[in-house]
């Protein structure tokens, strides 16, 4: 089975020229408005438009209001939502139940203790993501914390070109997701992008 890869907090259309050329299972877009990298439903509707269609876009959320969300996936701007604050069980059940159970839901656990292993078993969306606390702050978290997770999670906080080797050893997740470690200067970084794909494509040609 190949890493699936996530490429997130595309801002503009050269980020999206770059993933075109890279094939990452993912990309994101942020619809947290406080986030450096939010992107509105117009930019992200503009972007999307460019995008190669066998790349899925996934949206990211901060506790917005499931309706929002539900918009965004039936007017074809996201093909999947990931929800990276505080929402509850509920919340995953209304995105399913306003979409007619079609837009896959991608959780993210903040990974900062034994608790947090729980949580990530018992998650009733489709997907679990382990990241630091906060999301998009470039930071990692105790990969031992993950290492006592059994169901497939993508793996996310802090990974860059420089760690993504070492992670893919350790952890074997089901996929990556980064956004900081493929940045300079605030902004997506072509060369970055290409080398955490070849590397993450590199370690599974070899195992
Ligand atoms: O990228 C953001 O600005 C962001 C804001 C709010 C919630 C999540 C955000 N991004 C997600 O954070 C993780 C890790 O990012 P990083 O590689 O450590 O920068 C990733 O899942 C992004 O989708």
């Amino acid at each position: 089975m190949s890493t699936h890869i996530k490429l997130c907090g595309m801002m503009r259309p050269e980020d999206i020229e770059t993933a075109n050329g890279l094939k990452p299972d993912f990309i994101g877009f942020v619809f947290a408005k406080k986030s450096k990298r939010s992107v509105t439903p117009d930019q992200a509707a503009a972007l999307k438009a460019a995008l190669d269609r066998h790349i899925k876009a996934v949206g990211v959320f901060v506790d917005e209001d499931p309706a929002v969300i539900a918009k965004l996936f039936a007017d074809g701007v996201i093909d999947a939502a990931q929800l990276h604050g505080g929402e509850t069980d509920d919340v995953v059940a209304q995105v399913k139940a306003l979409t007619g159970g079609k837009c896959p839901v991608i959780q993210a656990v903040a990974m900062r203790g034994a608790g947090d292993i729980a949580r990530a078993a018992a998650s009733p969306a489709d997907h679990i993501l382990l990241d630091a606390k906060g999301g998009g702050t470039g930071h990692p978290f105790n990969w031992d914390l993950a290492k006592a997770v059994s169901r497939p999670y993508l793996l996310a906080g802090g990974l860059s070109p420089d760690n993504i080797a070492e992670a893919l050893e350790t952890l074997h997740p089901w996929g990556v997701d980064v956004s900081s470690g493929i940045e300079t200067d605030g902004r997506k970084d072509g060369e970055k992008m290409r080398h955490f794909v070849e590397q993450v494509r590199r370690f599974d040609a070899n195992i």
